[in-house]
């Protein structure tokens, strides 16, 4: 049986198709499911596109005692966070212990915690002046952006770069990297 993974993702999702493409027809997984919180997020028309089951939720929902028993009951076996905003609650990691990752796009610990997400990231990396960012996958815990890493790469930044150029630059190493990470966890515990 392929293992099932649930993408978790509020935006345009495009580390969701690249997850999709990539699973697809794969020998053990596949995505079956796309969680949104957000109604007419580029990711929900990606699920249409696809005929992946798509589940809207709000924080509400995320957050109730049903919520991890109804992905259960859909037979998920991983979480995959590629541009989530809401926190996951402890309910959901209790009940997925080990099988929740998220990717960040710039090096943890710096540059994490609420309020880092998205353009937000890039902004503050260009303004502090950085040398260089990347991105981190790492299991979720409670907090954000706090989990333990399973794997970060870095990328330079040119002092012509601004935040759009740097979001290009770390969404390339997101779409190449994010989909064999989440292969090699599944790998592990066949
Ligand atoms: N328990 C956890 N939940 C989530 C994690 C995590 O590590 N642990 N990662 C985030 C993804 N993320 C960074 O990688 C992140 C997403 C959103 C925020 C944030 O500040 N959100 C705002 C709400 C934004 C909105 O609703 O538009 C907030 O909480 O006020 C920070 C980091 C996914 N969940
Ligand atoms: N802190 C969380 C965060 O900022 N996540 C980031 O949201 C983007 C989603 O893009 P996508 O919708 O095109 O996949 C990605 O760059 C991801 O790293």
């Amino acid at each position: 049986m392929k293992k099932k993974i649930a993408i978790f993702a509020s935006g345009a999702g495009s580390n969701a198709q690249k997850l999709i493409d990539y699973f697809r027809d794969h020998a053990f997984a596949r995505v079956s499911l796309i969680v949104c919180n957000k109604p007419g997020a580029g990711v929900t028309n990606i699920a249409g596109a696809e005929g992946i089951e798509l589940l809207l939720t709000d924080r509400l929902s995320l957050q109730s005692a049903e919520f991890p028993q109804k992905l259960r009951e859909k037979g998920i076996d991983f979480i995959v966070l590629a541009g989530f905003l809401l926190k996951i609650p402890t309910t959901l990691i209790e009940a997925f212990p080990q099988h929740i990752i998220n990717i960040h796009p710039a090096l943890l610990p710096k540059y994490g915690g609420k309020g880092m997400y998205g353009h937000f990231v890039h902004e503050a990396v260009i303004a502090a002046k950085e040398k260089e960012s990347g991105i981190t996958i790492h299991f979720v815990d409670e907090h954000y952006d706090h989990g333990a890493t399973i794997f970060q790469t870095t990328c330079l930044i040119s002092g012509s770069d601004t935040p759009e150029s740097l979001a290009q630059k770390v969404h390339f190493l997101e779409h190449q990297h994010f989909a064999p990470v989440v292969e090699r966890l599944i790998l592990k515990e066949l």
